[in-house]
């Protein structure tokens, strides 16, 4: 599929983003981008530091620069899992609504806590208790993910093959459709 479009994945902490990604960037034979491992690489410093030494203010700054200059290149086709904060700026849900390809990686809360528990690198949810913080950016997110997707795909119950292969099929039908004559 070298003519499928950029595949973009948005959706909360654990939906499986950089999961899904890699899978995808294996089968499309595409390469793969992580955007908080660009704002780590450019930074120097890891997202937790990041947090810490600008606030989230300073990590959303980075995160709307790099998303800006990923979706610029329109010489490279990519994959890119996106961090489970990125709809909350109105310019990146501009940014990413003008894209063909935005899949939300739905997943439920229990979900989200269930994934997120076996690493401690998500400095939100440190702030308090995890499941009350995964359930208050549920709330707000969850609209917001669906108004920039123009795919939803459930995670909750299926293998992460699964859910890379329904984003796959998905794309089929898009370059399907795009091609037919009217
Ligand atoms: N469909 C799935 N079924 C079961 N486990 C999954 C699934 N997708 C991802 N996981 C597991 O959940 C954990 C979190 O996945 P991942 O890091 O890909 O999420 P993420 O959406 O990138 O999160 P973040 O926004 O914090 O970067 C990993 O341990 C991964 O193996
Ligand atoms: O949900 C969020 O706001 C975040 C998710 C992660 O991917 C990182 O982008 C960071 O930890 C913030
Ligand atoms: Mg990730």
């Amino acid at each position: 599929m070298k003519n499928a479009p950029n595949i973009i994945l948005v959706g909360p902490m654990g939906a499986g983003k950089t999961t899904i990604g890699r899978l995808l960037s294996q089968t499309l034979e595409r390469e793969f981008f992580d955007s908080d491992r660009v704002i780590e690489e450019k930074a120097g410093a890891d997202i937790p530091w990041i947090f810490d030494k600008e606030g989230e203010d300073g990590f959303r700054r980075r995160e709307t620069q790099v998303l800006q200059t990923m979706l610029d290149d329109k010489e490279q086709l990519v994959v890119l899992a996106t961090g489970g904060g990125i709809v909350m700026r109105e310019e990146n849900r501009d940014l990413l609504k003008s894209e063909l390809m935005v899949v939300y990686l739905y997943a439920s809360v229990e979900q989200q806590l269930h994934r997120t528990s076996k690493s401690n690198h998500r400095p939100l949810l440190k702030k308090g208790n995890p499941k009350e913080i995964l359930t208050n950016l549920f709330k707000i997110r969850d609209p917001l993910y669906r108004e920039v997707a123009s795919l939803i795909v459930e995670t909750d119950a299926r293998h992460p093959r699964a859910v890379a292969n329904k984003v796959l099929d998905a794309i089929k039908i898009q370059i399907e459709n795009s091609e037919s004559p009217v």
